[in-house]
């Protein structure tokens, strides 16, 4: 008989069997801030304009070439619960402002580190938390007076490209002034009138081949699909959008027609009733048919004698994009279009640009709401890449629709947060002092990171940085690229971040910190146990009857 063995008293005895915990600060505290400390780490080199890329390999095995943080962290399926909040606060901040995600991971890490000396030390974790959140209370009031730039006209395309340079670039560093000017002149041209911005407004089509100066900018949309019908083109047309197949509905269950005499079995023909709905919707004016499904071959050959043409979209997102830049309605099914269900486009062409077919829907008009950046590029990876820089052009003009003030970038911002929460730090008598010099240093992290990854002597250019800060300059960054000093006025030579996104990336890695800091149990419920995982069968290739 096997021995009772008696479970030790407390908690254990009022938790079900097999339930793990963790109470000590060692297995709790500690072993949190380490699964931070390693997702920082690894996320450190891809940071700034010259920071590496990562090359993830998704669960489908499709290999992703990437620098950005959200991409990076969206493929990695985190185990660790730790690290996936970590991961998620991440998230949120490419999802709200579509940029700084890197920052708040390398942030909440280095502010981590940084805590476990203090606990280490002997500073209770209450202090700690209490003196980040001053600091970051601090920080967040500080950084409207750094603010260097108000970008005036949201609708001049010379100074949106002017402060999207940097933006555009840290993905894509030597094309910022091109690509900067080409995501200013579309999101000039998405913005409504009524001043609001959209990113899905703004559709981008990777069509391989070429070079990245010959991306271009077009008013209407483009898709990487051939035309289904013998007619390829269409002028002042009017488009019928359909999220249906183009040919009956077919039911998912078999149906049965049961026919009282030969005359009704005459008069039912699902050939002419196809054909009379296809002869219905090009007299109601349509001149396009957009299809969201498969392509009967007879409703084509309708259509082919009736000179419709027909595209097929396979996506539901693109067809609806399509309705709002042709003003079109979305049918459910094969119907004649009611009054006002028919959008309009100047021009529908099939062209080929590199060696691939693209449907063009052009409007021309200077009052289409949608615009295409069509992006070209020798290899997927150099897409995949402009594409990143392109969008996070885009979610910066969305960012300084809602705020327009700029804050230097290149590091100097967070330097010169660092040197006021340092001067405050010393000056409050109480254990929080030691979190606010801490915080200051954390800080530090980002603009060291920008040094470490461009290859720059990092202790000479931080005290370069330091030393100009402490004078009173607060726009003095690290200077990137090329040689001569390791700073440079960031505010002059143009490098300047959102105030919205850095505010936001401060707000969340704090958080997300002090979240951690406060955990002092960790409770892991036992897995509950699904169906059993069946053995591989060693007759797999083989059908069942040749077993028998
Ligand atoms: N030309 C430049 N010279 C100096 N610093 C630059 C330059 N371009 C961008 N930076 C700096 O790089 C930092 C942004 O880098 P990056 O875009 O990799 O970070 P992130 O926005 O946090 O990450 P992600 O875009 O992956 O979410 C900003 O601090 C910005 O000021």
């Amino acid at each position: 008989m096997a021995a009772h063995v008696p479970l030790p008293p407390g908690l254990p005895q009022l938790l079900k069997a097999g339930t793990r915990y963790f109470s000590s600060q060692q297995e709790s505290l500690f072993s949190h801030i380490t699964a931070c400390r390693a997702l920082a780490l690894c996320l450190r080199t891809s940071y700034g304009p010259l920071g590496r890329s990562k090359l993830v390999i998704t669960h489908l095995g499709k290999p992703l070439f990437t620098a950005h943080a959200g991409t990076i962290l969206r493929e990695l399926e985190l185990e660790n619960p730790v690290a996936r909040m970590l991961g998620a606060a991440s998230q949120a901040q490419e999802e709200e402002t579509g940029d700084g995600a890197n920052a708040v991971v390398l942030l909440a890490g280095a502010l981590l580190d940084n805590a476990e000396k203090l606990v280490r030390a002997g500073l209770p974790v209450a202090a700690v938390r209490d003196g980040y959140e001053v600091a970051c209370k601090e920080a967040v009031r500080l950084l409207p007076g750094l603010a260097c730039h108000t970008l005036a006209d949201l609708r001049d395309p010379d100074r949106v490209a002017w402060v999207l340079r940097t933006a555009v670039g840290s993905k894509l560093f030597g094309y910022q002034d091109f690509l900067a000017g080409l995501v200013a002149r579309c999101c000039v041209a998405a913005l409504s009138p009524e001043g609001t911005f959209e990113p899905d407004n703004v559709r981008l089509c990777q069509v391989p081949g070429g070079g990245v100066t010959d991306s271009c900018l077009l008013e209407g949309m483009v898709f990487c699909t051939e035309a289904e019908s013998r007619a390829h083109q269409a002028h002042q047309a009017r488009i019928a959008v359909y999220c249906c197949p183009f040919g009956l509905a077919h039911t998912e269950t078999k149906g049965t027609v049961l026919f009282q005499g030969p005359a009704e079995m005459r008069a039912y023909s699902e050939e002419e009733l196809l054909g009379r709905r296809v002869r219905a919707i090009a007299e109601e004016g349509a001149g396009v048919v957009v299809v969201g499904g498969r392509v009967d071959p007879l409703a084509l050959q309708y259509a082919d004698q009736l000179g419709l043409m027909v595209v097929r979209l396979n996506s539901r997102l693109e067809l609806q994009c399509l309705c709002r830049a042709v003003g079109a309605l979305p049918l459910a099914s094969l119907v004649p279009p009611p009054p006002g269900a028919l959008g309009h486009c100047r021009h529908v062409y099939l062209t080929e640009i590199g060696s691939t077919a693209v449907v063009v829907f052009r409007q021309d008009s200077g009052s289409c709401p949608v615009a295409t950046v069509l992006l070209r590029g020798a290899t997927t990876e150099l897409l995949c890449s402009l594409e990143e820089a392109v969008t996070d052009g885009l979610n910066t003009y969305k960012a300084l629709v809602g705020d327009r003030r700029l804050l230097p970038g290149a590091g100097a911002v967070e330097m010169a947060l660092a040197v006021r929460l340092a001067t405050l730090g010393t000056y409050i008598p109480s254990p929080e002092q030691y979190a606010i010099l801490e915080f200051a240093q954390a800080l530090k992290t980002l603009p060291v990171a920008l040094a470490e990854n461009a290859g720059l002597p990092v202790n000479k250019t931080m005290a370069a940085l330091e030393a100009l800060h402490q004078l009173g300059t607060a726009t003095a960054g690290i200077r990137l690229g090329e040689g001569g000093a390791p700073t440079m006025d960031a505010a002059r030579e143009g490098v300047l971040d959102s105030l919205l996104v850095k505010e936001r990336a401060i707000r969340l890695a704090v958080h997300t910190a002090t979240t951690l800091l406060g955990v002092s149990h960790i409770l892991v419920a036992k897995k509950s146990g699904g169906p059993k995982v069946r053995a591989e069968n060693p007759n797999w290739d083989l059908e069942p009857d040749a077993l028998e």
